[in-house]
Order: C-alpha cells, then sequence, then structure tokens
C-alpha cells in the first residue's frame, strides 16, 4: 500500500469518528467514560507514584547480603543496641577461646579446656533506632535457600538499613563501629572456609601458626615467603605483562610433614584466610567447582587437599566421582577463577598426577616436603628444649636415618614425653627403630 492510500484511509476514519460522536449519544458516552476513566486511574496512582517518588528521592536503602563479610559485624551490632532487645527471632554464633566483642556470653569451658563464648544475632523482625542523630530502620531478614524441585538448600540472610537520604554520609561510620565492635577487627586470626553448596561457609577462625613454628629444610621457608610477597608487590608487572595475576603452589610428600600446617601458617603471616575444598567432596561437579571458585571469599588462599584423591592420571577413581578432569582444569584457568587468586594444591602422590595438572600456570612451584631430616629433627628437640645442649641434640638427631620418620611423628613422640626429658634420652633408640627398622635391626644383628 502506497503513502497517498494510507493517508486517504486516515482522512476517512476521521470523519467516520467525528461523525459518530456529532450523531450517536452512546458513542459519545463511551468516549466520556473512557476518559473519565483514564483521568480517575491516574489520579488514584498519582498519590502511590509520588510516594515512590519521594521515597527514591529522600530515602536510602543499605543492604546487607548473608555472605557478605559485613554482614556478621552488622548483624552482632544490631543485636547488641538498646533497641535490639525488641528483635524476637534471634540465632546463636559460638566461638571456642576467642572473644567476639559486645555481648558475649562466656558459657564457661569444656573439656579441652577451650573456653566457649556466644553471641546472639538477630534472624528476622524490624527495630527503629536512632544513629548519629539519624532514624535507621533495621531489618534483618532469613528466607530459604531453593535448589531445583524446590530443594531446600539452606537459609539466606540479609540485614535492610532504611533511612533518609542526609544520613548517608553516616553510614561508612556505621560500618566501621560494628567491624571494630566484633572480632572483624584485624585480629591476626585465620578464618577457614568450606564449600557450602555454590558458597563458602567459615567454619572456624584460628590463631594463626607463627610460621617459624615449622621447621623445614634449608631456605624452604624463607623462599616461599618472599616468593609470595615478590607476587603480592608485582601486581602491576603482571598486568602490563598479560600474565594471569595468579600463583599455584604443589605441595607434595608423605604424610604428616607440615604440608596442611604450611598454608595456615602463610594465610596468618600475610593475614590471609584459607578455602579449603577437597576435590573428593561428594556432588562436587564441574559447575559447582567453577562457580566456587568464582566466589572466593576475599583476601583467601585456596587449598586444594589430596589432589590425587579423584583422579589416577585423566581417569576419576570411582564412577560415583562427577568431576571431570577437563572441568577441574578449567575451573582452575577460567576467567571465573578470579583475579589474585594463591592456590596450594597437597598431594601424597606426586607420581599419579596428570602434569596438565601441575604444569606452571597451574603450579608455578612444586615444593617437597618430606619426612624428617637430621637438620629438622634437631630443629624439632631445640623448639621443645631450647636450652639443650648443641652437642648433645646434634647426637641424638644423628641416630635418626633422614627422610624416614614423618615430623608429625616425631611430634607426637616428643609431646607425650614433653613433661619428662629424660624419657626422651631414654625412648629416644626406641624411636630411632620405628623410624627405621630393617636398617637398625640389621645393625644390632
Ligand atoms: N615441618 C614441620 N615442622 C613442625 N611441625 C610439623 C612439621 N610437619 C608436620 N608437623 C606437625 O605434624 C602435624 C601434622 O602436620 P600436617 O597436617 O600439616 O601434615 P600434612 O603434610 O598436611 O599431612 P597430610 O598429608 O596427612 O594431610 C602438625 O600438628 C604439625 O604441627
Amino acid at each position: 500500500m502506497d503513502t497517498l492510500n494510507l493517508h486517504t484511509l486516515w482522512l476517512d476514519a476521521q470523519r467516520t469518528l467525528s461523525h459518530t460522536l456529532a450523531n450517536n449519544q452512546f458513542a459519545q458516552g463511551g468516549l466520556l467514560i473512557g476518559l473519565l476513566s483514564a483521568a480517575a486511574l491516574y489520579a488514584r496512582s498519582l498519590p502511590a507514584q509520588l510516594w515512590q517518588r519521594a521515597k527514591n528521592r529522600l530515602t536510602l536503602t543499605l543492604d546487607v547480603q548473608g555472605d557478605d563479610a559485613a554482614y556478621p559485624w552488622l548483624a552482632a551490632w544490631l543485636a547488641a543496641q538498646p533497641v535490639g532487645r525488641h528483635l524476637r527471632h534471634l540465632g546463636v554464633v559460638t566461638r571456642f577461646n576467642e572473644q567476639m566483642g559486645g555481648q558475649n556470653l562466656t558459657l564457661g569451658t569444656d573439656r579441652d579446656g577451650d573456653e566457649i563464648n556466644v553471641r546472639l544475632v538477630p534472624l528476622s523482625g524490624q527495630v527503629l533506632l536512632r544513629y548519629r542523630g539519624h532514624w535507621l530502620l533495621a531489618r534483618p531478614e532469613r528466607t530459604q535457600k531453593q535448589g531445583q524441585n524446590q530443594t531446600f538448600m539452606g537459609f539466606n540472610h540479609s540485614i535492610t538499613f532504611r533511612m533518609l537520604a542526609s544520613a548517608r554520609p553516616v553510614l561508612p561510620e556505621l560500618l566501621r563501629e560494628a567491624y571494630e565492635f566484633t572480632a572483624g577487627r584485624a585480629d591476626g586470626k585465620v578464618e577457614i572456609y568450606v564449600p557450602n553448596y555454590n558458597d563458602w561457609s567459615m567454619t572456624e577462625r584460628r590463631t594463626a601458626r607463627p610460621l617459624p613454628s615449622l621447621i623445614y629444610d634449608g631456605d624452604l621457608l624463607e623462599g616461599l615467603r618472599s616468593d609470595l610477597s615478590g607476587f603480592f608487590a608485582d601486581r602491576d608487572w603482571y598486568a602490563e605483562m598479560g600474565i594471569p595475576y595468579r600463583r599455584g603452589y604443589l605441595l607434595h610428600g608423605p604424610p604428616g610433614n607440615g604440608k596442611s600446617s604450611l598454608v595456615a601458617a602463610l594465610a596468618g603471616a600475610f593475614g590471609l584466610n584459607v578455602c579449603v575444598l577437597n576435590l573428593a567432596t561428594p556432588d562436587l561437579t564441574d559447575d559447582r567447582l567453577t562457580t566456587l571458585l568464582s566466589n572466593l571469599p576475599r583476601r583467601a588462599l585456596l587449598l586444594l587437599e589430596d589432589i590425587d584423591a579423584v583422579f589416577i592420571g585423566r581417569e576419576p577413581r570411582a564412577n560415583t566421582v562427577k568431576l571431570s578432569f577437563n572441568g577441574l582444569l578449567n575451573a582452575l584457568d577460567g576467567v571465573a577463577a578470579g583475579e589474585g587468586r594463591i592456590t596450594f594444591m597437597t598431594t601424597n602422590d606426586l607420581a599419579g598426577l596428570d602434569s596438565a595438572l601441575i604444569r606452571p600456570g597451574r603450579a608455578d612451584r612444586h615444593l617437597l616436603l618430606g619426612n624428617a631430616s637430621q637438620e629438622q629433627v634437631a630443629g624439632m628437640l631445640r623448639r621443645f628444649w631450647p636450652d639443650w645442649n648443641s652437642a648433645e641434640v646434634h647426637l641424638l638427631a644423628a641416630q635418626i636415618p633422614s627422610g624416614l620418620l614423618s615430623m608429625a611423628r616425631l611430634q607426637e613422640f616428643l609431646l607425650e614425653r614433653r613433661a619428662d626429658p629424660a624419657a626422651v634420652r631414654r625412648d629416644w633408640p626406641e624411636l630411632a627403630v620405628t623410624a627405621c627398622p630393617t636398617r637398625l635391626r640389621l645393625l644390632a644383628g
């Protein structure tokens, strides 16, 4: 249809409409009612719109989700405010040997002598409180997380603060106050996280073990510490070179020689937390691993424990394993894997690993943490009894063949006799025999 025809049609329609309206009462009434209804509808929605607009312009909402680090600080702070008493739906946070600040209740000590501290946190409700001259409406909320087919997947927590826009300048102060109020302040603790569905949950806050309390051969510890310091200092260099800003370490060696302890101690030394993931976790799929790696909490090391537990080479060890080898590599390399990530992988079985998993870029440095050398045995004795004569320490260490006794076994032996150093000297040959039964029996024979 051409433009001329369209125009003629439009003129015809206009003419028909005005003729109908001029001569037909029903049509006139219909139009009038239509116009009045539209006006009424507009008038009715006007206050709501105005109210909404005014609300948007004049008020401000601060929404803090439960998986954000600030949530526990704000929850504890809110519970401790005088009006917090009016919140009737509460939960409990428990810590051992750790004062949490604020309204912290010490229940006593458990069988291990650890102090049990609890604190109440609000889960839902609504309170109005005054903060630095401003009114805040605080609403903690707890809703159910649902997976596919409405399956229950835990709870989402959040706190919403609603206030007049003029209160905005006090928000940083509010956050700082809540942070300082709780144990969230930098107190040298290492937070340990484990997977919780697609996210991470903190399971404990540990006092960081001092790095010098770990004894390794040569300059392993110092080398690792300076490698990490270099990594933190070189962020811009990585960006200029276009190299993904990540660092991976593989710690391998027989059980009980300080692989996990080393990661926790390094985390403490660098003010980091640790996310521990065992690849043998049931129901760990490629997608879930990718999501977990993209959701790592800030300033957290990723510790992939016993990476040999799931695959032999590239093949799953059992048909219950849902993770694929390629899925693992993709998750480690993917964009979602996060910039600035530091990964530690541990294994007792280096030979069983596929080289692709531990190539540079995924594991940049491979460190063997072997059974105790004589230098380490001497170091451990000195830690237990710093004033022992150095000649005697060396004599004792020389009786333990290098590379046969785990540091954990040595520590256990010394711990059992810590109140009785004479028993250490007396039982030392027995320890030497457990370290190398065949060789020593042959010598004795
Ligand atoms: N090099 C070390 N220096 C001091 N203590 C050590 C050392 N290695 C191990 N230990 C002690 O042995 C215990 C076990 O160590 P850890 O769990 O770190 O070993 P691991 O190599 O991670 O063992 P696994 O392979 O079984 O997980 C810890 O309590 C730690 O104190």
